[in-house]
């Protein structure tokens, strides 16, 4: 029988099937750290044995200290960016998230919460359409019965989200904003926070709610760096503007950093490009040649499809 991970426990998994919530069993040799919320696996009906794990159309992976990986959702159409309209908003950590969100395969979408605490949270948004050509940016107050209207477009009928931002930005508000409270407690583990060692409540696994409309949530938890790596299409596309002058530069092999006849430096010395989004560009690039290779964890992008797909 097909289900859907809906969240990741030290040595557990849960499940929803189309008959509810499934405690999946595990064979010795598996771990859950394998695994990720939103992969779609095989269990046997009667005894709710793991089989296996179906092929993922694209997976939301982290990198720590180099080659450590977590996944953090899988089998996504949607990547919510969220950040708040106060200091955590950060030009150069959203280029990080649009950046994986390219990579990912995801549709990225900017979230920008606590709106309703600042003058003019128009600001925030002009400053976060201009990091991607045709991103879509929303403003909002999570708590707001607005948001399901606001995000409804990007939680439909069999579509998946996925939420990442840094801890306290407002993503668990947000999810519990849009989830059916119903059907959720029908589908749901009941166990999405838990107390941490400080006896405070916080979101400890990663898990999938079934949103008011027909699509399903994924919240992650807080991420404190992004490392950018095996993201040179990514960043390609994101800095698009950039990029795009490479081919005008008088040298094949022009760094854009010091070279006569540089198209580049030209559109920054003539104001047609933001030295500090290039200054920016640089570093991404620098820390992705740094980092190790492709991503091969990624099926979409080993299968050579997930560029069309946008
Ligand atoms: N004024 C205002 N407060 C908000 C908004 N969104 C969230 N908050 C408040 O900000 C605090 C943190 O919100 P959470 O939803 O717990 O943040 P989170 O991103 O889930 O944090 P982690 O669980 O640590 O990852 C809570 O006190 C919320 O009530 C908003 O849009 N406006
Ligand atoms: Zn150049």
């Amino acid at each position: 029988m097909p289900v859907r991970i809906s969240a990741i426990h030290r040595a557990r998994l849960s499940a929803i099937s189309q008959g509810g919530q499934v405690a999946l069993k595990l064979p010795v040799h598996v771990s859950t750290r394998d695994f990720a919320v939103g992969d779609w696996v095989l269990a046997d009906p009667r005894t709710d044995l793991f089989n296996r794990r179906l092929t993922r159309k694209s997976v939301v992976a982290r990198r720590f200290n180099g080659a450590k990986v977590q996944f953090a959702a899988a089998n996504i159409d949607v990547l919510f960016i969220v950040t708040s309209c106060n200091a955590d908003f950060s030009v150069a950590r959203l280029e990080r998230y649009l950046t994986l969100a390219i990579e990912t395969g995801a549709s990225p979408v900017v979230v920008l919460t606590k709106a309703d605490t600042v003058e003019d949270p128009g600001s925030y948004l002009r400053r976060a359409e201009a990091l991607q050509r045709r991103v879509p940016v929303v403003t909002l107050d999570c708590r707001s019965k607005d948001v399901r209207a606001s995000l409804e477009r990007w939680c439909g009928l069999g579509q998946t989200a996925a939420l990442v931002g840094s801890s306290g930005v407002g993503k668990s508000t947000l999810v519990n904003s849009l989830i059916d409270p119903l059907l959720d407690q029908l589908q749901q583990t009941g166990a999405v926070r838990s107390h941490d060692d400080k006896g405070r409540h916080t979101t400890t696994s990663r898990s999938l709610h079934a949103v008011a409309g027909g699509g399903w949530i994924i919240d992650t938890p807080g991420m404190r760096s992004l490392q950018v790596s095996g993201a040179a299409f990514g960043l390609e596309s994101l800095f698009a503007e950039i990029t795009e002058l490479g081919p005008f530069c008088r040298y094949g092999n022009c760094s854009h950093t010091h070279e006569p006849g540089c198209a580049v430096l030209t559109a920054v010395r003539e104001g047609k490009l933001d030295p500090a989004r290039v200054a920016r560009w640089r570093k991404l690039v620098a820390e992705n040649n740094q980092a190790p290779g492709p991503d091969a964890s990624n099926p979409s992008r080993a299968a050579g499809k997930w560029r069309n797909r946008r």
